[in-house]
């Protein structure tokens, strides 16, 4: 079953610190107009997404009994190319999540000059209380559902919390049985033998770890002579903590769901299993002291990477971050009031919509490579992601510069500059 909301069926406001991302994504946007010449209709336009679907996805259980979960699509705006985002399966996805998901996805599919614009969907459901066999008939069901949808010139999916390259790939699969030939480009983040890039697992990560280095660098420091705390052991999390340390930074605690590790003298990240090797084994790990997942966030470190899940830094604890440099590795970490409260108390936060834009940049290399049937090496995707970071980090930190704005407000500000130009020239207003 389909059905496509209106948006106003979507929209409630937040509550304070306990915001929906729409609401944040919204806040931000409001905020970010103010420094930009942008017309107002645009803006005003862009607080909506293009369309959001909503599917009733059911699912026989290895025991025959028949569940029916529900799965969402929000498509935000493309003037700038196909929908683009990820596919979260998590038990809070909802309507407005999407929606705000999607909107930060427009914004960084910008900021990177992609040409792409902004989706993200997903399922409400615990993938951990799902066997592999139940897994795949729910992925195969729920690209059936909004197959209509999506497509590699239409809107691309990819793998977001809860998903990964085995889902991507029975997505494909199940899209590209009722075409009638294989597309692999109507989704990223596939396993390279059917298409997928080298890469693309750790790239948010990665990108992640290069902003934040080269924050730390901005900021007077060197890579080698700082701490950090990372807040979730996923895709972004643990690829950024392996990083930093390889980098020479002393990583001192990392966490899962259940809690983090704390050890002052740096952990062996390398060591620690990632959720996708072994879900919640973080705290399994021997370390000298544990942590609970709002410790973490507050230790005295000089980067906090929260990598994890949304509004985990509010207006309740925004006083409480020690740290001198926030980077965004998961998508909408910081609520508006939080970040408002890190403003004033001078802690630099670097946006998700820069920090883990790393994932989509390599989605639009697999896109690339899906659509000439052809493969990079590793190299060559970490060499032109490196460039791609660099040069999106430069555009931001000009805008800083010249206009003394936040990182975020600057990724605004070049994300909106970028999207209302595309408007303008196609003669597409608002
Ligand atoms: N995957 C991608 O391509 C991209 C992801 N992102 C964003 O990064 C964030 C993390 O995604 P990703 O790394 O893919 O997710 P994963 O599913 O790979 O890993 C999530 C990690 O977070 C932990 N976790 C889950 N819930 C909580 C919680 N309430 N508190 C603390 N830790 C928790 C999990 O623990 P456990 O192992 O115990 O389950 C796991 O270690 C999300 O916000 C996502 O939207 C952004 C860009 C791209
Ligand atoms: O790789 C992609 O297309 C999107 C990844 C994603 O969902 C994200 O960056 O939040």
């Amino acid at each position: 079953m389909t059905t496509t909301q209106s948006t106003s069926e979507t929209e409630s406001s937040g509550d304070g610190d306990h915001d929906s991302a729409l609401v944040t994504a919204r806040r931000q946007l409001e905020h970010a107009a103010a420094h930009v010449d942008v017309d107002e209709g645009v803006i005003e336009r862009l607080k909506h997404p293009t369309r959001v679907q909503r599917v009733s996805v059911p699912l026989e259980r290895d025991d025959g009994t028949v569940e029916v979960f529900t799965g969402y699509r929000a498509q935000h705006d493309d003037v700038r190319g196909p929908y683009k985002g990820g596919l979260r399966y998590h038990p809070e996805v909802n309507a407005q999540e999407c929606i705000g998901l999607s909107m930060w996805m427009t914004w960084k599919c910008a900021v990177m000059d992609l040409p792409f614009g902004g989706g993200k969907g997903g399922i409400a459901v615990d993938p951990k209380s799902l066997s592999e066999d139940e897994t795949e008939r729910l992925t195969r069901r729920f690209a059936e559902e909004i197959r209509d949808s999506v497509g590699p010139t239409k809107d691309v999916p990819a793998p977001d919390m809860g998903t990964d390259a085995q889902t991507m790939a029975w997505f494909m699969d199940a899209y590209s049985m009722q075409q009638g030939e294989t597309i692999p480009g109507v989704v990223t983040g596939k396993p390279p033998v059917i298409g997928g890039s080298f890469g693309r697992e750790e790239a948010p990560g990665r990108s992640t770890a290069i902003i934040a280095r080269e924050a730390i660098e901005y900021y007077g420091n060197d890579v080698s002579d700082v701490t950090v705390a990372v807040q979730g052991f996923g895709s972004v999390g643990a690829n950024a903590a392996r990083l930093l340390e390889d980098w020479g930074a002393t990583v001192v605690a990392v966490s899962d769901v259940n809690g983090a590790i704390y050890d002052p003298d740096g952990l062996s990240t390398h060591e620690i299993p990632t959720h996708d090797e072994e879900p919640e084994a973080v705290l399994e790990q021997d370390a000298p002291e544990t942590l609970s997942n709002e410790e973490v966030l507050e230790l005295d470190v000089d980067v906090v990477i929260p990598a994890a899940v949304g509004n985990v830094i509010t207006a309740d604890n925004a006083s409480d971050i020690q740290a001198d440099i926030v980077v965004e590795g998961a998508n909408g970490p910081t609520t508006f009031a939080g970040d408002e409260i890190l403003e004033e108390r001078g802690v630099h936060v670097i946006p998700d919509i820069l920090a883990n834009a790393g994932g989509v940049t390599v989605s639009y290399f697999e896109w690339l490579q899906d659509i000439n049937r052809r493969q990079w090496t590793l190299e060559e995707v970490n060499e032109e992601l490196e460039e791609k970071m660099l040069s999106a980090w430069a555009d931001l930190r000009d805008e800083v510069e010249e206009h003394d704005l936040t990182w975020r407000d600057a990724a605004y500000v070049v994300a909106l500059s970028r999207i209302a130009e595309a408007k303008a020239v196609r003669g597409l207003w608002p």
